[in-house]
């Protein structure tokens, strides 16, 4: 569905993403996850073709996006910053986007009306952040999208509303194989909703997996060892940290579950643990892999 291969894209002779590639299956959640100033949104707007990369190809169902008006109207993109025409209601903008949009769905629209609850005759300028987040997804689901791309979609609304959005982007993912493209910080989100995975760094895509082989892939292990007779550096281990705890070694390893046990006990541990990663431990090693380390520092 989307085929991203091999782009740079540069603003002002500063390379912004180096030889980007990745796919998004159709009827799959992609979370983009990176650093600040990775190159998400940058990526983001190509895709929704806003700019067009440099060098390599941007593609939406095997075609270009940037100059592709008919893929253009069946895609989303809800930026960061959220654009309302001055001093329209969400009535009118759906008006608007009823002309833009051929996949509009009054019905669809009179639907959601008593799931967002929002007076959709006040001028959008005079709702809250959080309303004009609803308001725009209100609209966004309206015209059925085939390819949905939300870069920070759940900031500034409450819990229950996100409940309710992640419902809704779920249904239609599963109802109709909506393709969705996330970019969050919030992990916790993209761990509950998304079903792949990449990270971005430095404009390079530094790990792209299903979250579910990526989970199993990267362990947290709690071990001890009689008189202290192991040092990580003597293993076959894939370390990406280790910490010592009194005489408990806590590892976050890469690698089968198998390999891993298997390389453990081959030390003759006397406490042995494997505990569940989430997916912010494993960005957060993952990204002090290549130097982007987090470190205990008060000031
Ligand atoms: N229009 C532009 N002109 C010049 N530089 C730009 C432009 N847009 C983005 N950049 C630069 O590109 C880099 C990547 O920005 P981008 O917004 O894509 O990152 P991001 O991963 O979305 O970051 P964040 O997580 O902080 O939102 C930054 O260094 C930014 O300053």
């Amino acid at each position: 569905m989307i085929d991203v291969r091999n782009v740079d894209k540069s603003f002002d002779k500063q390379q912004i993403l180096t030889n980007v590639s990745f796919h998004v299956n159709k009827g799959s959640i992609y979370g983009m996850l990176g650093s600040n100033g990775a190159g998400k949104t940058t990526m983001m707007r190509m895709l929704a073709g806003i700019l067009r990369q440099d060098d390599g190809q941007v593609h939406i169902d095997n075609a270009g996006i940037y100059e592709n008006t008919k893929t253009k109207q069946r895609l989303i993109f809800l930026s960061d910053h959220l654009y309302f025409l001055p001093q329209y209601t969400i009535r009118q903008m759906g008006d608007y986007y009823r002309s833009l949009f051929p996949g509009w769905d009054e019905e669809r629209y009179e639907k959601l009306r008593t799931l967002f609850k929002l007076d959709d005759k006040q001028k959008l300028s005079r709702f809250s952040k959080g309303m004009q987040r609803q308001a725009a997804f209100w609209l966004a689901l309206s015209t059925v999208p085939d390819v949905l791309i939300l870069d920070e979609p759940f900031d500034g609304l409450d819990a229950v509303m996100r409940q309710k959005i992640r419902n809704l982007i779920i249904q239609d993912v599963a109802e109709r194989e909506m393709t969705v493209l996330i970019s969050s910080h919030n992990l916790r989100e993209v761990e509950d909703i998304c079903d792949h995975v990449g990270i971005l760094h430095k404009g390079e895509i530094l790990l792209e997996r299903d979250l579910d082989d990526l989970k199993e892939d990267v362990h947290k292990i709690q071990a001890a060892f009689k008189e202290d007779a192991f040092d990580p550096d003597e293993t076959d281990l894939d370390v990406l940290h280790v910490e010592k705890r009194g005489s408990v070694y806590v590892l976050i390893v890469r690698g089968t579950e198998k390999e891993v046990a298997q390389e453990i006990q081959s030390w003759h541990p006397v406490v042995y643990d494997r505990l569940p990663l989430t997916l912010e431990e494993i960005f957060i090693y993952e990204m002090g892999g290549v130097g982007y380390a987090f470190e205990n520092i008060l000031v």
